[in-house]
């Protein structure tokens, strides 16, 4: 493999960049070919029909601190009560998996796959079918989309079953105390913990381009919202904070 990264090596990426883990652990309905968005880049296109609502992941990378990630294009922030802002970058191909090749659609309009954090853990899921010959773009929206609004919540309610299944309480009873000795720990009254809101944050974030991503991406102003533990769009990280 070529030990260049599209960071410095500035030339089109190509198969032959591609590691060997990648490449085998492309699920059977995708392939990896140049992209259509970006043509220094690598996409992963449909060569199967992709049903909506097919989630992908985990999105694999080094788990960094913000300050040591050099490249924003291959990672996702995600927020940790007790670590802050830390990264999940997949900068070095050799740390991530194929989701590192799932390019940013152009506009939202493009967009084929939308983000989801579970318990800190970035996933891709399916906006709507993906045919043969199409390529999966991601973009970051958020719940003001009604379909993602309820895809989330389809997500959210498959998770809670999980959570309450009688195999996952009895796991739960064997690991901790009962309700009663157990400490609140930021609890709120319906059981949704709550994150503080990152240090120097408004009440609104303003997105930036976002720099080495693909060129004409800007975000709109949204929300810095603080979310819950368990199913959520990625937090948004303030760029001012
Ligand atoms: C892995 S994603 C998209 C990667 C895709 N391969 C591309 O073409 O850029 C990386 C982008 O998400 C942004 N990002 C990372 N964490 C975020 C978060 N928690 N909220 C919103 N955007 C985030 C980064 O700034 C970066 O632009």
């Amino acid at each position: 493999m070529n030990q260049n990264t599209t960071e410095s090596a500035g030339a089109a990426e190509t198969l032959a960049d591609v590691p060997e883990h990648v490449l085998k652990g492309l699920p059977e309905e995708v392939r990896l070919f140049p992209s259509a968005v970006d043509k220094t880049r690598l996409g992963v296109w449909a060569t199967k029909s992709i049903l909506k609502g097919k989630k992908f992941g985990p999105f694999v990378g080094d788990k960094k601190k913000r300050s040591q990630v050099k490249n924003n294009v291959f990672m996702w922030e995600v927020y940790y009560p007790n670590l802050g802002w830390m990264c999940v970058d997949a900068t070095d191909p050799r740390k991530g998996n194929w989701l590192r090749y799932v390019n940013w659609a152009l506009s939202g309009k493009e967009q084929n796959l939308f983000p989801l954090e579970i318990n800190r853990t970035i996933y891709y899921k399916t906006l709507k079918p993906i045919e043969p010959g199409q390529e999966l773009l991601v973009w970051y929206n958020g719940e003001e989309n009604p379909e993602i609004a309820a895809a989330l919540e389809e997500e959210r309610a498959a998770h809670r079953g999980k959570r309450n299944s009688p195999k996952a309480k009895k796991g739960k009873s064997r690991l901790s105390p009962p309700p009663s000795r157990r400490p609140r720990r930021g609890g709120n009254r319906s059981g949704a913990r709550q994150q503080p809101a990152p240090r120097g944050c408004g009440e609104t974030c303003k997105l930036l381009p976002s720099s080495g991503a693909t060129a004409g991406l800007f975000r709109t102003e949204r929300r810095c919202r603080s979310k819950y533990v368990g199913v959520t769009f990625p937090r948004l990280r303030c760029p001012l904070g």
